[in-house]
C-alpha cells in the first residue's frame, strides 16, 4: 500500500449508494450556481484553504501554551505582517450550534461550519430535544426495533462519559430511562472510556455512576441491566475514517461476542484494574468484558436481540455501524453476524444512509458550499491523513460521504500511522501531507484545495506538553511549504482553525494560574472554548481587500463565505456574512 491513496470512504465503489439521494444532488447542484461578486474579481490563480486542527488562541502565554511555546514562524508571520488580514473568530458554543456557550468546539461541528456557512443545530441538540419531547419513542425508528428490543436485549453501545462531544450521560440516562418505560427488561451496557473530551482519568468515576445508577433502576422496577462490556475509546471501537479496523474488531469482539483478552465480575473492577493506577489514560483502557461465575459473558448479543449506539456524533460511530449492519462484510472476521434490529441513536452517514434506522433524525445540512462551488465549475482538491480526512471531506460537505462530481473534486488521503498514541510521533504526516497539498497547488489543476493538519489536535488530546510543542512545529513548518507554493504560483490563501486545544495544555484556576495537584500540573487533554485565528493573503488576494470591523462577534460559518467571495462569487444571501470587504476603511 502507498502512502497516498484516493480516499474512499465513499460507499458508492461499494455499490451501496442510494440512487434517489444521489439524484436529488445531481438535480440540486444544477441550480446551485453563484453569481460574479460585483468587486471581486473571479480568482484565475488557486486559493488553498488550510485547517489547523485545534489550534487555538489563549491569553496566557506560558509553558503550557503549546502553540506558544512551540517555534510557529509561519503563523506568527501572518499575526504580524497584515494587520487587516488576520484576526480571531469564534469556534465554540452557540455560534456553531451547539445547545450552549459552555459548550468546547469539536471537528465535527467546526468543519461542518466551515463548509456549510450556516448555523445548524448540532446532533447533540437534536437529540436533546428528541428526548425532552419524547420524539424518541414515537419516531420510525424505536418502531422498527421496538419489539426485539422488549422480546430480547437492548445493547447500548458508546462513550460514557459528559464531553458532549460524542456524548452524553444525561442523554443515555434519558435514554435507559426511557426504554425501561417503553416495557424494555433487560439491558446491557457496553462502555466506552473516553479521557479525550473529559479529563483522562474519570472512567472509574463514570462506570461508578452508571453503576450506581443501573443499581437503583434495577431494585426500583424488578429489571435486569448490567454493564456488560468496554474499553478505551482509541482502542476499542471508536476508530474513524478506516484509519485502524483493528479498533473495532476489538469492540466488535467484546461487545457482541463477549470476547475479550481480560474478563472481570464486575464493570468497575474491570475499569480499576486496567487503568492500573492511572498510569493507563482511559482513552487506550484495554477492552474488557464482565462475565458471571461460571465465566460466561453476561451481554454477548444474540439473535433477535436489539442494538443502539448511543453516540450522537458520526465519524467514529460509521465503522461499528457497518460491522453491526452489513451482510457483505470483510473488514475484519465477524466470526458470528447475529440477526438483530440495529439503530443508530440518529443516522451517521446522510448518503450511505448508514444505519438504516436511527432514532432521531440528524441535523439537515443542506446548501453546502461544495454543492454551490461544484455547481459553479470549480474545481476542487480536498487532502489529509486518515485521522482527519473525512474532516475536509464528509463534514465539511455536511455529513455527506463522496463526491458530488468525480470530473471536479479530487479527494487524496495519507494513510496515519496505526496503533500508536500520537504523542510517540508527533510530526504525524504533515510532511506528506503539504508535499502533496503543494504538489496540487503547482499542479495548476485546481481552484480551490484544502487541507487539514492534525497535529496540534491529535496530539494535544495526548496530554504530553513536550510532544505537543513538536506537533505544532511540525503544522507550521506544513504551514509554511504551502504558502511558498501559493507564492510560486500568485495564488491565495485563507488559514485558520476548527477548534482550540494545544493552546491550553493544563488545567487553570479562576485568575489563570496553572492548577497543580501533589506537585503535578493537571493535564487538559479535551479542546477549549477558545477562538481561532483566521489569515488570508497571496499575491493572488486583490491588494483592496481586508477584513471588515463591524463583524465582532463573527465564527467559523462566517469563513464560508469570505472564500466564496475571495474566488470571486457572491455568497447565497442564507450564509452567514463574509468576513472581508473591498471598501476602503
Ligand atoms: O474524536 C476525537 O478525537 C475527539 O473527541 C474530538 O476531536 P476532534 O473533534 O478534533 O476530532
Ligand atoms: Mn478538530
Ligand atoms: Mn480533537
Amino acid at each position: 500500500m502507498t502512502d497516498t491513496a484516493t480516499h474512499t470512504l465513499g460507499v458508492k465503489q461499494h455499490g451501496q449508494g442510494h440512487p434517489d439521494h444521489l439524484q436529488e444532488d445531481v438535480a440540486l447542484l444544477k441550480s446551485h450556481k453563484l453569481k460574479p461578486h460585483p468587486t471581486i474579481p473571479r480568482a484565475t490563480k488557486p486559493i488553498l484553504i488550510c485547517v489547523l486542527d485545534g489550534w487555538g488562541e489563549s491569553e496566557y502565554h506560558d509553558k503550557f501554551n503549546a502553540i506558544h511555546a512551540a517555534e510557529t514562524p509561519a503563523m506568527d508571520e501572518l499575526r504580524a505582517s497584515a494587520p487587516g488580514r488576520w484576526r480571531l473568530i469564534k469556534a465554540h458554543g452557540t455560534a456553531v450550534g451547539l445547545p450552549s456557550d459552555a459548550d468546547m468546539g469539536n471537528s465535527e461541528v467546526g468543519h461542518n461550519a466551515l463548509g456549510a456557512g450556516q448555523i445548524v443545530d448540532q446532533g447533540a441538540k437534536c437529540v436533546d430535544r428528541s428526548l425532552e419531547t419524547g420524539e424518541v419513542w414515537s419516531g420510525e425508528g424505536w418502531r422498527a426495533i421496538q419489539d426485539s428490543a422488549r422480546a430480547g436485549t437492548l445493547h447500548l453501545i458508546g462513550l460514557l462519559s459528559d464531553g458532549g462531544v460524542h456524548s452524553r450521560y444525561d442523554q443515555l440516562q434519558l435514554l435507559m430511562e426511557g426504554a425501561v418505560r417503553q416495557g424494555v427488561r433487560r439491558i446491557r451496557l457496553h462502555a466506552l472510556s473516553d479521557g479525550r473530551d473529559v479529563g483522562e482519568n474519570t472512567a472509574v468515576k463514570w462506570v461508578t455512576k452508571a453503576q450506581g445508577d443501573i443499581d437503583r433502576w434495577n431494585s426500583e422496577h424488578g429489571i435486569d441491566i448490567r454493564i456488560a462490556s468496554g474499553g478505551g475509546r482509541m482502542h476499542v471501537t471508536m476508530d474513524r475514517y478506516e484509519s485502524d479496523w483493528a479498533v473495532v474488531k476489538a469492540g466488535y469482539y467484546a461487545h457482541v461476542l463477549g470476547e475479550a483478552p481480560n474478563t472481570y465480575t464486575s464493570a468497575i473492577d474491570a475499569v480499576t484494574d486496567l487503568k492500573r493506577n492511572n498510569e493507563v489514560s482511559d482513552q487506550w483502557v484495554d477492552p474488557w468484558v464482565v462475565v458471571d461465575d461460571g465465566g460466561k459473558p453476561v451481554g454477548a448479543v444474540q439473535d433477535g436481540d436489539a442494538v443502539v449506539t448511543f453516540n450522537f456524533r458520526a465519524d467514529r460511530m460509521v465503522e461499528i455501524s457497518k460491522a453491526l449492519e452489513y451482510e457483505e462484510f470483510d473488514h475484519f472476521d465477524r466470526k458470528r453476524w447475529p440477526k438483530i434490529k440495529f439503530a443508530g441513536i440518529m443516522q451517521y452517514d446522510g448518503e450511505l444512509k448508514l444505519p438504516s434506522i436511527y432514532l432521531v433524525p440528524p441535523p439537515l445540512i443542506e446548501r453546502a458550499s461544495e454543492q454551490y462551488l461544484v455547481g459553479s465549475g470549480v474545481r476542487i482538491f480536498a487532502c489529509s491523513e486518515s485521522q482527519k480526512i473525512g474532516h475536509v471531506t464528509f463534514f465539511w460537505n455536511g455529513n455527506r460521504s463522496g463526491y458530488l462530481d468525480k470530473n471536479l473534486e479530487e479527494f487524496v488521503e495519507i494513510k496515519s500511522d496505526q496503533g500508536i498514541s500520537f504523542d510517540k510521533k508527533p510530526e504525524m504526516k504533515a510532511a506528506k501531507i503539504a508535499e502533496r497539498v503543494k504538489e496540487a497547488i503547482l499542479s495548476g489543476k485546481y481552484d480551490v484545495i484544502r487541507c487539514n493538519f492534525p497535529n496540534s489536535d491529535m496530539v494535544g488530546h495526548t496530554g504530553k506538553l513536550k510532544a505537543t510543542v513538536i506537533s505544532c512545529a511540525a503544522a507550521d513548518r506544513g504551514v509554511k511549504v504551502l504558502l511558498d507554493a501559493v507564492e510560486e504560483v500568485g495564488g491565495s490563501f485563507l488559514v485558520t482553525a476548527d477548534h482550540g486545544n494545544a493552546e491550553e495544555m493544563v488545567k487553570r484556576n479562576k485568575d489563570g494560574s496553572p492548577k497543580y495537584t501533589d506537585g503535578e500540573p493537571e493535564v487538559l487533554t479535551s479542546h477549549t472554548l477558545n477562538p481561532v485565528p483566521i489569515a488570508i493573503g497571496g499575491p493572488g488576494l486583490p491588494k483592496n481587500i481586508r477584513f471588515r470591523e463591524d463583524l465582532p462577534g463573527a465564527g467559523l460559518t462566517n469563513v464560508t463565505a469570505t472564500y466564496i467571495n475571495m474566488l470571486g462569487f457572491e455568497a447565497p444571501d442564507f450564509y452567514e456574512p463574509s468576513l472581508i470587504t473591498t471598501d476602503k476603511p
